[in-house]
């Protein structure tokens, strides 16, 4: 029980807003680009938008995966978490239970994904006297849109691209978190909460870097129902966002994703630390 709770931990964690991975404006000349629209002026509270969904979906995307992470590697090493500093687990057991967590998570979450996405990546101005609503005018009215116009498997757009993200990079991430911890801890002891802060915060990194090119496939495959532009496939997805726009749009949010990582992850891992130690 206190290996789901301890996830909640997560709760600190929001994702970065999606607008980078936004495909690039109409071009000069066409329908859309001739069109007269008013920009609405940039505001700071755009740095936040659709913020209260990610915050409150964190908590639940966190005790999936710290859950099943930390219920695949008992199972596998046949360990409680205390006995785990005497007898560490093999790399490859992390890695197989990251992996776990992160197939899992993925799949029975990509509907919450998706949503975040586009409610992230809503370009209208909030609603004023005489200008046009917001598409989306929350969560849950997302999803019934999402369903009427794009059908039950609408819900699901872009979770294999999802899964496919986190699935070997959760792996990575804890396998980086493990590794850390062992270099900078004698034997037998517990990590210290300097230790837990720049392991965690490291793992993060290294996991963003290696999820963020399907990260952006990910989720141009999401915005594709919204923006009447279909895909083939995942291939098709990355082939025509290479071709467009070159091989440097799969790096595209790189530096804020790594940027966000540190702090988020080190706090994650601090807190399910701690939570593990209390309950544990
Ligand atoms: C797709 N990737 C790289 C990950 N999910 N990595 C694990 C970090 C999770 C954390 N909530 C965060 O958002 O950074």
């Amino acid at each position: 029980m206190s290996r789901w709770v301890a996830c909640f931990s997560g709760a600190l964690g929001w994702e970065a807003s999606e607008r980078r991975y936004q495909l690039p404006p109409p071009r000069r000349g066409s329908a859309l680009g001739r069109e007269k629209t008013r920009e609405p002026t940039p505001t700071i509270l755009g740095f936040f938008k659709g913020m209260s969904f990610p915050i409150a979906s964190i908590a639940v995307v966190n005790s999936v995966l710290f859950g099943v992470y930390s219920n695949a590697l008992l199972a596998l090493t046949a360990t409680s978490h205390h006995e785990r500093r005497l007898q560490p687990p093999s790399y490859t057991h992390v890695f197989i239970a990251g992996c776990t967590g992160g197939f899992l998570q993925a799949y029975c979450l990509a509907p919450f994904d998706l949503i975040k996405v586009r409610l992230q990546n809503q370009t209208e101005p909030r609603a004023r006297q005489g200008g046009p609503p917001p598409r989306y005018r929350g969560p849950v009215h997302c999803a019934a849109s999402i369903f009427q116009e794009e059908g039950p498997r609408g819900l699901f757009r872009g979770a294999w691209a999802l899964t496919l993200r986190d699935t070997p990079t959760l792996g990575i991430y804890f396998v980086s978190y493990e590794w850390l911890c062992r270099q900078a801890t004698p034997g037998g002891q517990n990590p210290s909460s300097t230790t837990v802060l720049v392991a965690g915060g490291f793992a993060g990194i290294t996991s963003w870097v290696t999820a963020t090119p399907l990260d952006v496939i990910k989720s141009r495959m999401q915005m594709a129902g919204l923006e009447q532009r279909e895909y083939q496939g995942l291939l098709d997805c990355m082939v025509s966002s290479a071709r467009q726009e070159g091989l440097g749009v799969f790096f595209r949010g790189l530096t804020i994703n790594s940027a966000r990582a540190f702090p988020v992850n080190a706090v994650t891992f601090l807190s399910y630390e701690y939570l593990l130690h209390l309950w544990g």
